[in-house]
């Protein structure tokens, strides 16, 4: 017999063969507890490979833990021939989970900034807003940390992020009412403090 006839394959194997990577068997007998408190038969063909399925998709739905969002922002560029208003990306979607009930949080975001000296490339902000999201959030933070991580990483003169989105939890389930959006805005620098300044940001999102 060969080595490779006796070989057991390991986590490294599965991911090389697969791409998926290995769920610890505790996760997945959390889901079996959760398939049979719910009311279903976790051994029954259709749910066999569920606990598999489902710790995958939340280590995708969480894959933000594994990120630290301000790296996004390390690369600047400053021949941007004296660009100094803002810079507005408007409608990202993007997908979330809220703390209280892991349930989804769908929306879009609009992300503005008014550079000082320089720019960052404009896929950077969608970067930014999509590592935060992919944690159980709450909007309210979810917005403030975007904000905070621009703020911080690119020292510009003014921050502002507003975020509109449904709650599952809000329409799927509990008080079920579909069709309402929350919406939370961040306004840092002068964006904060300059009134014309709030107002012309507003206005190119489409929200004044
Ligand atoms: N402020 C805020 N509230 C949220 C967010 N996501 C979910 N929630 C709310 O969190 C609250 C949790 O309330 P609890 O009373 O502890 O939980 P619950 O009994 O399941 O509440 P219901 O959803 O009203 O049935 C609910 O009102 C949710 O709508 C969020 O991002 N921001
Ligand atoms: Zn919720």
């Amino acid at each position: 017999m060969s080595d490779d006839t006796r070989h057991t394959p390991d986590d490294g194997d599965l991911v090389a063969a697969t791409g998926k990577i290995p769920v610890p068997e505790e996760v997945a007998e959390a889901v079996r507890t959760l398939l049979r408190w719910a009311g279903d038969d976790p051994t029954r063909e259709g749910l066999r490979d569920t606990p598999q399925r489902v710790a995958r998709a939340w280590k995708e739905y969480c894959a933000g833990y594994a990120e630290h969002p301000e790296v996004h922002l390390a690369r600047v560029f400053e021949e941007v021939g004296g660009y100094d208003e803002i810079v507005l990306l408007k409608d990202i979607p993007f997908q979330s989970h809220c703390e209280h009930h892991m349930a989804p949080i769908i929306g879009k975001a609009h992300i503005a900034y008014l550079p000082r000296d320089h720019v960052v490339g404009i896929s950077k902000l969608a970067r930014v807003l999509h590592g935060f999201a992919r944690r159980l959030q709450v909007q309210e933070r979810l917005t403030a940390e975007v904000a905070d991580c621009i703020w911080h990483n690119l020292r510009p003169q003014g921050v502002a992020v507003v975020i509109e989105a449904s709650h599952a939890c809000m329409t799927a389930r509990g008080v079920r009412t579909p069709g309402v959006a929350m919406v939370t805005s961040r306004m840092m620098g002068v964006f904060r403090d300059d009134d014309r300044s709030r107002k012309e940001v507003l206005a190119l999102m489409g929200l004044s």
